[in-house]
């Protein structure tokens, strides 16, 4: 069953296409990331999600209702982080989640959610004093209240110092476990491979991937690292290996050789080293990096 499904969704503000044309099914129970550089359309679709605005075409499902005529019953079972959330001047950060609680008819315990994001013994405090992290966590405890079908949180990670960002992580697995679907976006890889079952990558309005990262990773051809220490100068070796199919660079780092080359192309460069008189000490091989991985995916982007 899908907690979310949009088919050919398309928005244009002005003559800026923000969406050409969504299609995109996220399970029910599942964390989905979804990834995309700064304007790639991020929030754009979270807002169309929730109904804050229209597609100019394509239907939006989520939770089972059509999100225009029905974004009440959406958000009645959504919790949302929004980006750049604000605190309201007079209120304390327990009163924040006392109306949150109040707002959805929820039971929650105030002081539970405040503690569960790490903001035990700081509820009394007027919440527009607080730093951006702990605004940032007053937010996912407000998201969390009334243990919402669908969480749609918005570059969660932003402002959380590490801890906090582990913490988010282990809200968002134990709200999967609990049996709620999870939609989040980030421009960080980094941030969406410890926790997300699938991502989707946005580039210039368009999804130009879904899938797990490892699908991803096996889809974009991307270099593997092999370093190489070797006994002589490898200098002269550079150009040769160079030359070999599959390798796209050469350098040397701290006396050792580092080539930036395919999977299959690995074993080809230490043969090469031998045949040429060098002496392989020792070598080391290394995934291409989740950040080239993204880059790959988002080159170009408008
Ligand atoms: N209200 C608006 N009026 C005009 N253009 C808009 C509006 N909202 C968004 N856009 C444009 O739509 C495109 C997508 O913007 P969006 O905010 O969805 O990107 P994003 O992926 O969330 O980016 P970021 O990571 O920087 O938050 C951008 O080109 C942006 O300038």
């Amino acid at each position: 069953m899908s907690a979310i499904a949009l088919r050919n969704v398309q928005k244009r503000f002005g003559n800026v296409d923000a969406l050409r044309g969504i299609d995109l099914e996220v399970d029910s129970g599942e964390v989905f990331g979804f990834l995309g550089p700064n304007g790639a359309g991020k929030s754009t679709t979270i807002d169309i999600l929730l109904h804050y605005t229209h597609p100019s075409s394509g239907s939006v499902e989520v939770l089972d209702h059509d999100v225009t005529a029905n974004p009440v019953a959406v958000r009645n079972r959504t919790g949302i982080l929004p980006e750049g959330f604000a605190a309201f001047e007079t209120m304390t950060g327990r009163q924040h989640v006392e109306y949150a609680i109040e707002s959805n008819a929820a039971d929650d315990d105030p002081d539970v959610l405040l503690e569960r994001v790490g903001l035990e013994g700081v509820g009394d405090r007027l919440a527009r004093d607080y730093s951006k992290g702990m605004t940032q966590r007053l937010a996912l405890a407000m998201a969390l209240v009334g243990e919402p079908d669908l969480l749609i949180l918005d570059e969660p990670s932003t402002g959380l110092d590490p801890h906090g960002v582990r913490r988010m992580r282990e809200i968002v697995r134990a709200e999967r476990d609990r049996g709620a679907t999870v939609f989040f976006s980030s421009h960080i890889l980094e941030q969406v491979e410890a926790v997300a079952d699938r991502v989707g990558i946005l580039r210039g309005g368009e999804l130009v991937a879904v899938d797990t990262i490892d699908g991803l990773r096996g889809a974009v051809d991307a270099d593997a690292e092999l370093t190489v220490d070797i006994a002589e100068d490898p200098t002269a070796l550079a150009p040769e290996i160079d030359s070999l199919e599959g390798v796209s660079s050469v350098i040397k780092r701290d006396g050792e050789l580092v080539v930036a080359c395919t999977n299959e192309a690995k074993l080809s460069v230490l043969d090469e080293i031998r045949a040429a008189g060098g002496t392989v000490r020792n070598f080391t091989t290394g995934e291409a990096s989740l950040e080239d991985l993204f880059v790959s995916y988002t080159e170009g982007a408008r």
